[in-house]
């Protein structure tokens, strides 16, 4: 048996779809469109991609995109001045800072310092305890996308046994919090956790998300498990040519394959899923701000 792929770039095209029809009805209510701003500071490759990449869907979604970037010596005070004029700016609905920050920049405060109603990363300690008292708020983007997927997939994820590989804010914590609450039963493994491949090998749907290469072997993962692969490593691909490198997760796709149900590949999974929950938080963050009702369903 080999495993369903599940196409992450076509059902992002649907969220960005979706995002762009609720963000031009808004648009009528609040006499302008939803707008999203990215800060971005210092120049790490990926990040500059990634926020390139935002700055882009949110455009063809009908939305305003304003991109701050900033040299990796931007002190933390100026990066909270910058969250600052955001906060109050009113045509602003969304922030987002982009991360990783520098080492000298304390993320934890920054991430703070953006208000909770702007908040469309899900990562302020507001959010956060929405989440974990069950109340409904911005949902981080990764972990939104990645229950969106397997819902997709296999249906009512109730009841399923989850095993989230990494306990990150971003990504592993907030996803167990979204499994959870839709019923099914989690269990967050981490560096210190014993014998994880026979952890992993009890659970219907796996989600690694720990950024190293091809972590999870075939062995690993049951008949049938859906595997959610957060992790995007660039690792050397001489094959392909001197210097080249390509793009794998935490999941050894070419044996999973083989014998899981679903599996998300790299790249093309979950990767595209985070910026069309930005767009769709986005959509949210200015519906609520305003008080206007979004379409059923949205
Ligand atoms: N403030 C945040 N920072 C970061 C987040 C986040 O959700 N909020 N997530 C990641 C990076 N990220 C978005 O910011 C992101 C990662 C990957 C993709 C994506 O589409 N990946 C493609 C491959 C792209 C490539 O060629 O490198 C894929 O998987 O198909 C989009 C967004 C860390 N920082």
């Amino acid at each position: 048996m080999s495993a369903e792929l599940i196409d992450g770039k076509a059902v992002a095209a649907e969220i960005d779809a979706r995002a762009a029809e609720a963000a031009a009805g808004l648009a009528k209510s609040l006499g302008r469109v939803p707008c999203l701003a990215v800060v971005l500071i210092g120049d790490d490759p990926a990040s500059d991609v990634y926020v390139r990449n935002k700055g882009l869907r949110t455009q063809a979604a009908g939305m305003r995109s304003i991109e701050i970037r900033k040299p990796a010596d931007t002190s933390e005070a100026d990066v909270l001045e910058i969250v600052a004029g955001l906060n109050a700016d009113d045509g602003v609905d969304g922030i987002l800072v982009q991360m990783p920050l520098p080492d000298h920049i304390d993320a934890n405060r920054v991430i703070g310092a953006i208000h909770p109603d702007k908040d469309v990363d899900g990562l302020t300690e507001a959010s956060a305890g929405r989440l974990v008292l069950g109340k409904p708020g911005l949902r981080p983007c990764t972990p939104s996308g990645c229950v969106l997927l397997a819902e997709r997939a296999m249906g009512d994820v109730s009841g399923k046994s989850v095993v989230v590989i990494g306990r990150s804010i971003l990504v592993g914590k907030p996803t167990a919090l979204l499994f959870l609450e839709k019923n099914a039963t989690v269990t967050i493994a981490h560096s210190r956790t014993k014998d994880l491949p026979a952890l992993v090998r009890t659970a219907d749907i796996v989600v690694p998300a720990v950024g190293r290469p091809e972590m999870v072997r075939g062995d690993w993962v049951k008949p049938g498990a859906c595997v959610l692969d957060v992790g995007i490593n660039r690792i050397p691909a001489p094959e392909r040519g001197e210097g080249k490198t390509r793009l794998v997760g935490d999941a050894a796709f070419d044996e999973i394959v083989k014998h899981a149900g679903w599996i998300t590949p790299v790249p093309g999974g979950i990767g595209p899923m985070t910026i069309a929950m930005l767009l769709r938080n986005t959509v949210i963050a200015a519906a609520l701000r305003h008080s206007v009702e979004l379409p059923d369903g949205f």
